[in-house]
């Protein structure tokens, strides 16, 4: 039977499942990549760590520079609480939901030395957050730089891209048009955009970026 058949048919489908997960989590196959099974409207993700399955995710990577707000940003959306921070060496990961939509939010290190390993998390990513730290004009520039070098990666190619103006509550802070403006915004053509401004402190304006990013998951 063909697989367009199968996945008609929701008997089918559950058969398809089960005989997966056998050959994923069967002898060894711990370290097996997972399988993806089509089943009605949602992505069955076969797990091979125990986890039977799980609604597809949408990967997001938080980047910006550092002390941008990155990490206090990532645990507003999920606790909607400010938590103590220290500079981030690696990365964190939390899964995010909004209204259904599950959002995988990689938090990465913004210090110079490690950009560079920026590009290891590009892969399948559908969102990138670009946080700025909108009290910092001097370093502006240097987000451009990094910003440019990240639209033009081919695992990016696809990406929509949330910039996230942030610590607006700081006095003199620069204003969305302003950082639009450095950023060359107006040029980006080849991916969709959005800037919204934010305090990580108090939560402002981090709900209409995550509306923004459901609205795009809506939209494809
Ligand atoms: N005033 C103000 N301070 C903020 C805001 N957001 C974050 N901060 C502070 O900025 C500092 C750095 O925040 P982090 O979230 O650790 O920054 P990060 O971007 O994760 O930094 P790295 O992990 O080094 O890349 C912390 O002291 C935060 O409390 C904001 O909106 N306003
Ligand atoms: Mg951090």
């Amino acid at each position: 039977m063909s697989l367009h058949k199968l996945f008609k048919d929701p008997t089918k489908c559950i058969i398809l499942f089960i005989y997966s997960r056998s050959r994923v989590c069967g002898g060894g196959g711990g370290t097996r990549p997972a399988r993806l099974v089509l089943c009605n409207k949602h992505f069955v993700e076969i797990c091979p760590r125990g986890r039977a399955w799980r609604v597809r995710e949408h990967k997001v990577i938080i980047v910006g520079l550092d002390n941008a707000g990155k990490t206090t940003i990532l645990y507003q959306f999920l606790t909607r609480e400010v938590v103590h921070t220290s500079p981030t060496i690696g990365s964190n990961v939390e899964e995010v939901v909004l209204r259904k939509t599950h959002f995988l939010m990689w938090d990465i290190g913004g210090q110079e030395t490690l950009r560079s390993a920026w590009n290891s998390y590009y892969c399948n990513t559908e969102f990138v957050i670009l946080v700025i730290d909108s009290s910092d004009r001097e370093r502006l520039q240097v987000t451009r730089e990094e910003l440019y070098k990240m639209l033009a990666h081919e695992d990016l190619q696809r990406a929509a891209v949330l910039i996230l103006a942030n610590k607006q509550d700081v006095k003199d802070s620069m204003t969305t048009s302003e950082i639009s403006q450095v950023l060359m915004l107006g040029s980006i053509k080849d991916h969709p955009w959005h800037i919204q401004g934010c305090c990580a402190l108090t939560g402002e304006g981090l709900p209409a970026g995550l509306a923004w990013l459901q609205s795009r998951v809506a939209a494809s």
